[in-house]
């Protein structure tokens, strides 16, 4: 089973991510996270640091997130593990969807085509949702200089989250990232074993 979690910078993912691993220990799951840590990933990093074409950048994303699924989440999911990753593919339809615009005519149906036929939909996404100025407070960043980091720009990522979450409501458990982490810990690692069951249940339903 693929879980991902998704939110704005500073909406408290990857403290959730870390925590999860913990709280679910009893699946061992298989903790990974987009952008990867491969050279790939390296090349994302440094197309954002250096604010690289748009497009250019969008398609080392994609890059990065064919190299996840070819090392990690494929070999994963084909031994049975449950997969949690920090970041997935919902990144790239809310982030990009904001840096292509004006560069790209339908943004998101060109996200969707090029992810499509090849990528792994997340069986489970959970989204923490806080408001920009307290995710800008966490990240300490106040807009100037950053990439994505500012209050224009994670307004519409947020805005672009809850237009998938009613396109496809039941892939996405949203969270309110503002309650305590264990709080937050509790509600998301409740909703993966509820449908962790609910999977196990349909595979046997099937057989
Ligand atoms: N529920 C919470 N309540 C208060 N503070 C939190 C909460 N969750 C995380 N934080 C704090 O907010 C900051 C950002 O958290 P975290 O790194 O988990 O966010 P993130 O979404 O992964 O950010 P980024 O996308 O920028 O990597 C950290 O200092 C963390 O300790
Ligand atoms: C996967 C992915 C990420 N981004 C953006 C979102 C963040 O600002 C940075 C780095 O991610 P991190 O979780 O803070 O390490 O990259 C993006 O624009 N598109 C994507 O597909």
């Amino acid at each position: 089973m693929l879980v991902t979690i998704e939110g704005i910078d500073g909406s408290g993912k990857s403290t959730l991510h870390q925590a999860l691993g913990t709280a679910l220990a009893d699946f061992s799951p298989v903790i990974t996270r987009e952008p990867g840590s491969t050279w790939i990933g390296d090349a994302v990093r440094r197309a954002i640091r250096e604010q690289a074409d748009p497009v250019a950048e969008a398609l080392l994303f994609v890059a990065d997130h064919a190299a996840h699924l070819r090392e990690i989440v494929r070999p994963a999911l084909a031994e049975g593990h449950l997969v949690i990753s920090d970041r997935y593919i919902d990144s790239r339809y809310v982030y990009q969807q904001v840096t292509l615009d004006g560069i790209i005519p339908d943004p998101l149906s060109w996200l969707r085509a090029v992810h499509s036929g090849w990528t792994i939909i997340p069986d489970l996404t959970i989204l923490l949702a806080v408001p920009v100025a307290v995710a800008l407070e966490r990240t300490g960043k106040r807009g100037e200089g950053e990439h994505f980091e500012q209050e224009h720009v994670l307004s519409r990522v947020q805005e672009y989250y809850m237009r998938l979450v009613e396109e496809d409501p039941s892939r996405f458990v949203i969270i309110d990232g503002t309650l305590p982490p264990e709080h937050i810990l509790r509600v998301a690692s409740e909703a993966v074993r509820f449908r962790h069951a609910e999977q196990r249940k349909k595979r046997k339903n099937n057989k």
